[in-house]
């Protein structure tokens, strides 16, 4: 029997490689001789860098930036196998993981350390860029990175607009004229971990913004904030960004990167799913298993379980999902590939308790589904 086991970090617990080793830990009790295949997938979110990495034998590539809060962080990207392709998660330098719970603040956080690793990645000349966005602490619309990169935004007495997401309430005036020349020859694809768009009630101030501390009276702000930055970028540039998919991924870093720097973004699961050659894999599977921290109805727009699904029912497949938690929206996923769902919670705790619980959580959970898949097999053996 042939098993991918293909899931998503669980954020905040465990890497998508402890994910996976933890599934087949689970497996393994009952199915030992098995053919374990384990991909650590990722979704433009945190843990891109290291699929992309690992997938094409790069290199990982430390470097100190600005933290979301302003504070000094050690980020990271990767060069891949070609030498030629940088790979950067935002995350990486303005991830959500950097700022505790009690000090999140969209309207202050900045996406600047991003464009830092840009300029890092620019320094060692490279040719393309594989930008993967999502999983942020930020709401800034990617203006910190464009600051960085040499954009001015200005409010309308000229000054300089200070870093976060509630400044751009300010903004009147975008300034292009000091963006780094080397940005001219470098190609940028964008991997979007979601396809929602820059604003509105599924923008990324209303569905992202709550999980990086944002008050309803916040989201509104930034919501606001948002339309003017993008209205103002659609004048400037002439490229719209209003209501295109994926321009509010990564707190509207998706638009900057669509208006600023002509960027073409695409869903984030499928450059990972190309890079890992995944559909190779799971053609020849018994079954697929992958997962994510959370699966709620919002995982359809691009979430790696469902690009995993997606893969696997194009060789029809049968597909399940574990997950930290399930929201009660959730079953819309299962018109979407995944066959079967499971929360691996086993008991009723805190928040901590279940973060910290996770990876037995996901061993027991993952030995009771193989116990199941034993016994169907068994069954229609018998008949
Ligand atoms: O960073 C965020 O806002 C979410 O991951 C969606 O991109």
């Amino acid at each position: 029997m042939k098993i991918v086991i293909a899931p998503d970090s669980f954020k905040e617990s465990l890497s998508a490689m402890q994910v996976a080793t933890a599934i087949q830990q689970g497996f393994c009790e009952i199915y030992p001789d098995a053919e374990y295949i384990k991909l650590p997938m990722a979704d433009g979110g945190e843990g891109t860098v290291t699929s992309m990495v690992e997938a094409t034998g790069g290199q990982y590539l430390k470097q100190i930036v600005t933290g979301p809060l302003g504070e000094p962080v050690e980020g990271y990207w990767g060069l891949m196998g070609d030498g030629k392709t940088a790979v950067i998660e935002m995350a990486a330098a303005s991830g959500l993981h950097y700022v505790s719970p009690e000090l999140r603040n969209p309207l202050l956080t900045t996406s600047q350390g991003t464009g830092e690793l840009v300029l890092a990645a620019l320094d060692m000349g490279i040719e393309h860029i594989i930008l993967g966005i999502g999983g942020s602490a930020t709401n800034d619309g990617g203006a910190g990175m464009m600051q960085a990169l040499g954009v001015q935004f200005k409010d309308a007495q000229g000054n300089v607009l200070n870093v976060g997401g509630g400044a751009l309430c300010n903004l009147t005036d975008i300034d292009v004229s000091r963006l780094d020349p080397r940005l001219a020859g470098v190609s940028i694809t964008v991997a979007c971990d979601v396809n929602n768009p820059l604003c509105g009630p599924s923008g990324a101030s209303a569905i992202f913004g709550p999980q990086k501390g944002a008050t309803p009276e916040m989201v509104k702000t930034l919501d606001a904030a948002l339309f003017s930055y993008g209205s103002l970028i659609e004048k400037v540039t002439g490229n719209s960004v209003l209501n295109a998919a994926g321009a509010g991924a990564a707190g509207g870093m998706g638009a900057a990167l669509l208006g600023l720097l002509n960027a073409e973004l695409k869903p984030g699961i499928d450059i990972v799913i190309k890079a890992l050659g995944l559909d190779n894999l799971v053609k020849s599977a018994d079954l697929v298993i992958t997962g994510e921290g959370r699966i709620d109805s919002q995982s359809i727009h691009g979430k790696t379980p469902i690009g995993v699904a997606r893969s696997a029912k194009r060789f029809n497949k049968p597909v399940i999902a574990l997950a930290g938690g399930l929201t009660a929206d959730h079953q819309v996923v299962h018109t979407h590939g995944l066959d079967a769902v499971f929360s691996v919670l086993t008991r009723v705790g805190t928040l901590p308790e279940a973060l910290q619980e996770a990876e037995n959580n996901l061993r027991i959970t993952a030995r009771n589904i193989a116990s199941i898949w034993r016994m169907a097999q068994m069954s229609s053996e018998n008949k």
